[in-house]
């Protein structure tokens, strides 16, 4: 999301204020929004996270097109938000939904401590930070109901890293742009060979954001990652109990 910028800062167009439909799509969340939009345009944009061209169009670009994911996740289960950046969709996602447990999964160490402050600044007490590769995770993330991802990669290639991570029945849900019913047809034998039964593009917010999000949503059967994974998974889990390590210490729901 970042990009250059060749204005100085004081010619750069600020932060809006949020528009009526993020009043709706937060609702008595607006203030803490509201929070995480300045820390987005000021900390974020200073530590390279975001591109200052970004800020104008952070409600309707960023905000409120990851908030509309909250459509398509079931109550109480937990999420793995797969390269979470700066915060998109887990953060906009964990402040409409408490009742989510909620793993904001990023490699880069500059992003997983701008993100550990705003989960800490926000009070998000039901989210949690990890650094680390999707494809590194097997057996150090309890397996998750849902995986979510915006802009991380093509989709043959995230569900290759985000399908393993899931449970059994479990489903990833990728925010994709124009190009997802090109992404899915491109990645179909790779779904399946991932244990993936149902893929669908759908598009998610009508009313609230204009064009809707598009999301493509992989589904799985009783074996995700495939046969392959299982084997690896259920090997991976044994050492990480003789470690004694668990991305959630344990916690586990469902
Ligand atoms: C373009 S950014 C998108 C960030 C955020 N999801 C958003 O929509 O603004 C892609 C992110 O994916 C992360 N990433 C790249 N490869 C990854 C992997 N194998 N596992 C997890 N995250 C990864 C990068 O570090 C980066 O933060």
């Amino acid at each position: 999301m970042t990009q250059q910028s060749g204005e100085s800062p004081e010619e750069r167009p600020g932060l809006p204020p949020a528009p009526e439909a993020a009043r709706k799509a937060f609702g008595d969340s607006l203030p803490t929004v509201e929070r995480y939009a300045e820390l987005l345009a000021d900390a974020g944009v200073r530590r390279g996270l975001l591109g200052p061209r970004e800020v104008p169009r952070l409600w309707e670009r960023h905000l409120l097109n990851c908030v509309v994911l909250s459509e398509v996740v079931p109550e109480g289960v937990t999420v793995c938000d797969v390269g979470s950046g700066a915060g998109l969709p887990g953060i906009p996602l964990a402040l409409v939904r408490p009742d989510l447990e909620i793993t904001l999964l990023e490699p880069l160490l500059r992003r997983t401590t701008f993100l550990q402050e705003v989960v800490e600044l926000l009070g998000l007490d039901h989210v949690t930070v990890l650094r680390g590769r999707a494809e590194e995770m097997l057996g150090t993330l309890t397996p998750v109901h849902v995986v979510t991802a915006r802009a991380v990669a093509p989709l043959d290639r995230l569900a290759g890293w985000g399908v393993p991570l899931l449970r059994p029945y479990g489903e990833m849900v990728a925010l994709k742009g124009d190009t997802a019913e090109d992404e899915v047809r491109t990645a179909r034998d790779a779904l399946h060979k991932l244990g993936v039964v149902e893929t669908t593009v759908e598009h998610i917010g009508e009313g609230l954001i204009d064009p809707p999000s598009t999301v493509v949503r992989a589904r799985v059967g009783e074996s995700p990652g495939g046969v392959r994974f299982a084997a690896r998974r259920v090997k991976a889990e044994k050492a990480a109990r003789a470690n004694g390590r668990s991305a959630r210490g344990g916690r586990r729901r469902r």
